[in-house]
């Protein structure tokens, strides 16, 4: 979110890359587990996998997923319907004026 030119599409871009390395960098090191496959215990690779999209126009946000996509949370409960906008619970810390910040 920010004035046209800020740097909005260069910042989005190296995040991506260096979050793609690192997250195949988790994967190698950390996270083959044991996972229940039908009755049977088997050596799966498991990993929790959380994506939120969402797009800001005119001061609006809005969501950036198909609504027939339901969150992990709601398929374990069995719940139907549309994902919700979920606000991050901690408040974003205040930053001096004039200063640019991007928060993910
Ligand atoms: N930190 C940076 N270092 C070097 N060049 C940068 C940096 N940030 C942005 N630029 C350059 O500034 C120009 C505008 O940046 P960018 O396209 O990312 O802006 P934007 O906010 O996405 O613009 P728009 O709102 O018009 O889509 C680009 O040529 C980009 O390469």
């Amino acid at each position: 979110y920010g004035q046209t030119s800020s740097g909005k599409t260069y910042t989005m871009l190296g995040i991506t890359e260096h979050s793609m390395a690192e997250i195949y960098a988790y994967i190698d090191q950390v996270h083959t587990v044991h996972c229940l496959h039908g009755s049977a215990a088997v050596g799966l690779l498991c990993l929790p996998l959380t994506c939120a999209l969402f797009r800001v126009f005119n001061s609006a946000s809005r969501q950036g997923v198909h609504p027939q996509v339901l969150r992990h949370g709601d398929i374990q409960r069995g719940r139907q319907g549309p994902p919700q906008l979920r606000h991050h619970p901690s408040p974003a810390p205040r930053r001096p004026r004039g200063e640019l910040k991007l928060f993910f």
